[in-house]
């Protein structure tokens, strides 16, 4: 069991939510921000961890519950781990079709070799919106992008994430796979460690 019976997850992103409430399970009673905000903060950390815990604090600040945040991206080699923290507004705040058009017309003319990235995901849970001592909590997942989407599952950036554990794409997983194996998997297996759960 969690510390606590209740939990806002303090993201708007459907895929994140779904993934998120699969690996928590029924461990925990399971609230969205959005049922209490539908207005998203602004990232203006410089580090996945600081925008994690501003995402937290706002959220728990809203609902007046614990709050888990999840700050996630994709770190490309040969961008030197661009876009990283800014993912989600890599072709300037289009979506995920835009993000990754532009992310492979970047890189069309780079080999495989020089093709490895590395999805990055920071979770930080607060007990309250002051909380001095948010736990963090990082997983990365190493893989490479490819040269044309493929797949159809999962969300952003996995179409394009090739997964050389299993010889796909990370959109071509089975969601309980991708839960498995992924940045953000590896990163609430910690936090479950950090909780005692696990
Ligand atoms: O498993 C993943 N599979 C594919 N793409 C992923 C994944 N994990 C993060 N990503 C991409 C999506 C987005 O371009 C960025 C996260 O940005 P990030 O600000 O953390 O999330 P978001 O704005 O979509 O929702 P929110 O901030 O409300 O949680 O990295
Ligand atoms: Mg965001």
């Amino acid at each position: 069991m969690m510390p606590f019976n209740e939990l806002v997850l303090a993201s708007h992103n459907a895929g994140k939510l779904k993934e998120l409430q699969a690996m928590l399970g029924d461990s925990v009673r399971v609230r969205s921000v959005a049922e209490f905000s539908l207005e998203e903060p602004e990232e203006t950390g410089l580090s996945f961890i600081e925008n994690a815990i501003l995402k937290a604090r706002n959220a728990s600040r809203l609902s007046g519950l614990p709050a888990l945040a999840d700050d996630s991206g994709l770190a490309v080699d040969f961008l030197g781990g661009a876009p990283g923290i800014y993912s989600a507004r890599y072709a300037d705040g289009k979506g995920d079709a835009a993000n990754n058009a532009k992310l492979l017309d970047v890189l069309k003319d780079v080999p495989d070799a020089e093709r490895g990235a590395q999805f990055v995901c920071c979770l930080a849970l607060v007990r309250h919106a002051d909380d001095p001592l948010p736990i963090i909590c990082e997983g990365l997942w190493h893989g490479r992008i490819l040269h044309a989407a493929q797949g159809e599952h999962g969300f952003g950036y996995d179409p394009l994430f090739w997964v050389p554990e299993r010889n796909c794409s990370s959109a071509e997983l089975p969601a309980s796979e991708k839960n498995q194996l992924s940045h953000r998997a590896r990163a609430m297996a910690l936090l479950k460690q950090r909780l005692g759960l696990a």
